[in-house]
């Protein structure tokens, strides 16, 4: 037994499940997690010493890759000067500027501390703004575990199987409508049957949390055009996209503008942030100066906006690493293609960029559906052949892979050594 087996089995007596978040506890793999060191680079190491290409990147925000130096030496800095003081600091406007500079579609934005508090922010911020309660949400899309999101959505939920959860009262939930991702029929349905009242539709620019499913040409576009003939604010929830697409996100990426942005982990560079913001009317609406409240006793924390903002303004400073990230996403998920096709195999990779997953499905995957038709027991075992050969992923069918430019062409092509030895079996 291995320090990962110890240390889960300890766990599991103090913490729910052993994990502090459920996707981590390898629930649908059915062996301990591995309980993880440090890293660095693309590499990360668990307690007994081994070392694995990491495709999970913290669920997204190592875009540089772990540990990336500028970043690290901010974090030093800032903490010599304190930790948090719960008062307004210089470095949470130079955040702000530095985002409603740089995003078009942010004339406002404030600080929270994770992606699901984000989403809960903007969602009472757009109800608050058109006086109308009715939320469109799309089956298969996660935006947090707040009550009025826990409406078929992805990720953790998706692969625990558990629907919806236990404890959110029905009154929560009544106002969240599912559509169904890429389908804009059933987007317009509900806002007829809501006649009038839908105050915002949310999405994944690109679905990222029931694997990755990219947007049909014209969908995001039709969602704007929809949004706007029925008086609803548009949402994109860019936690995942965010800065990884483009530095403008999924919005930049696919030109299409939305009335309000969540980010999350991406802008604190790892530490815990989130943040919303938008066109200016709308977030002036946002307590002290308007009628939503909206608070955080951490929100802005000094450390996470050092890490947050070196990050985005290298990123912003070097925006070749976009072109760089596409050329890799081709080159490991357009290689794993070619073994699929070499050996016959049936299933289907989606990828947009950095983001991609392998599906066990002979379905083409364009929406929950299609996605769940998944088979989650091939994915199991093809998790297991891979951590066996150092290879990090998330542990389940329903996440994505995430490159970072630590991704050399090398570490690339030994991943796909590893994918071709595992279907070479
Ligand atoms: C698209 C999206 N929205 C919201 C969230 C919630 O963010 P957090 O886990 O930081 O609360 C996540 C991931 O967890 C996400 O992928
Ligand atoms: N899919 C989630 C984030 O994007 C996974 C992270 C988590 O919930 O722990």
């Amino acid at each position: 037994m291995g320090l990962s087996e110890e240390l889960f089995d300890r766990a599991v007596k103090v913490i729910p499940g052993g994990v502090n978040s459920p996707v981590r506890a390898y629930g649908a793999i059915g062996i301990a997690p591995r309980f993880i060191d440090r890293a660095d680079g693309c590499h990360i190491y668990d307690v007994d010493g081994k070392e694995y290409v990491d495709y999970i990147d913290s669920w997204g925000p190592m875009i540089l890759g772990h540990n990336f130096p500028e970043v690290k030496e901010s974090v030093l800095k800032a903490c010599e000067k304190g930790l948090s003081f719960g008062c307004a600091t210089a470095i949470e406007v130079e955040m702000a500027e530095f985002i409603c500079d740089h995003i078009p579609h942010v004339d406002m934005v404030r600080m929270v501390n994770s992606g699901t508090e984000a989403v809960m922010s903007a969602v009472r911020v757009a109800r608050g703004f058109t006086g109308k309660n009715k939320i469109i949400k799309f089956a298969g899309c996660y935006h947090g575990h707040s009550d009025a999101m826990l409406v078929s959505a992805g990720s953790g939920v998706m692969t625990s199987g558990v629907p919806d959860s236990a404890g959110v009262p029905k009154g929560c939930t009544e106002d969240t409508m599912t559509a169904v991702y890429n389908d804009l029929d059933s987007v317009r349905a509900l806002m007829e049957q809501a006649d009038g009242q839908t105050a915002a539709v949310i999405v994944e620019a690109v679905g990222a949390n029931m694997g990755v499913v990219p947007p049909k040409k014209g969908f995001l576009e039709g969602l704007r055009k929809l949004c706007d003939e029925y008086g609803a604010l548009l949402i994109f929830d860019e936690v995942i996209t965010g800065f990884r697409l483009a530095f403008g996100g999924a919005a930049e990426y696919f030109g299409v503008t939305p009335d309000l942005v969540t980010y999350g982990k991406i802008i604190g560079a790892g530490m815990p942030v989130g943040a919303y913001g938008g066109r200016r009317e709308i977030m002036e609406l946002v307590s002290p100066v308007g009628k939503v409240y909206q608070a955080g006793t951490l929100s802005g924390n000094p450390i996470a906006m050092a890490a947050g903002l070196t990050q985005l303004k290298y990123l912003y400073e070097h925006q070749e690493i976009y072109k760089d990230l596409e050329e890799k996403g081709k080159r490991l998920y357009g290689g794993m293609e070619k073994i699929l096709a070499e050996k016959n195999l049936p299933y289907h990779i989606n990828h947009v960029s950095s983001l991609g997953s392998l599906f066990f499905t002979e379905q083409e995957v364009v929406d929950y559906t299609s996605a769940k038709s998944s088979d989650t027991k091939a994915f199991s075992e093809y998790f297991k052949g891979m951590l066996a050969q150092g290879i990090h992923m998330a542990p389940s069918q329903f996440e994505a892979m995430f490159l970072s430019v630590a991704h050399t062409d090398e570490i690339i092509d030994q991943t796909l050594e590893a994918v071709r030895n595992y279907f070479t079996k």
